[in-house]
């Protein structure tokens, strides 16, 4: 059994845990939009690969990986950190100790690239670019300067 899972009772406490999480993002004016339109089933499916990264169970991205599950989807480092925050403090209040609370933000932290779509922006950018060799804001300062 996992430590986390043993400080939150089990898997009622589990259980509670996402629906506090969950209330709590729906009633979050900054995130529910994300999760507005989502079906049952589709949000099940979040809440069982959001909890698995987190409590460091095994990946459960149903065929795709995680930068596919929300390609389009427009996720802000903002929003990413509210969502992760908001399961820290959660488990916070359950009465789990903070150590673990720690880890678990860590483990989530290592998504955030594939997560956030400025990861998706920022590769285009790099794919678009066809001049060539990158150059360095310095070195063309210097070239301007007539070095
Ligand atoms: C940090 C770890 C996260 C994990 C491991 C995760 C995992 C997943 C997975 C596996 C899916 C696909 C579900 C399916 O099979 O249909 C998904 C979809 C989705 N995720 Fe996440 N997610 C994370 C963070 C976030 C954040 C920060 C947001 C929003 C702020 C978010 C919003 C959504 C939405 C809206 C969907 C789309 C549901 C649909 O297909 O309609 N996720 N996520």
């Amino acid at each position: 059994m996992h430590p986390i899972y043993d400080e939150l009772g089990g898997s009622d406490g589990v259980r509670t845990a996402v629906t506090v999480l969950y209330n709590r993002i729906a009633a979050d004016p900054e995130l529910a939009p994300w999760f507005a339109d989502v079906d049952v089933e589709r949000l099940k499916a979040h809440q069982r690969a959001f909890l698995s990264a987190a409590f460091g169970g095994p990946q459960v991205f149903s065929g795709r990986t995680a930068g596919e599950a929300h390609e389009g989807l427009e996720i802000t480092d903002a929003a990413f950190d509210r969502v992760v925050g908001t399961l820290m403090t959660t488990l916070a209040d359950l009465g789990v100790a903070n150590e673990a609370v720690v880890v678990v933000g860590a483990r989530l932290e290592d998504l955030r690239a594939d997560i956030v779509s400025a990861g998706l922006v920022s590769a285009d950018l790099v794919s678009a670019d066809t001049s060539g060799e990158p150059r360095h804001p310095l070195v063309e300062a210097a070239e301007l300067a007539g070095d």
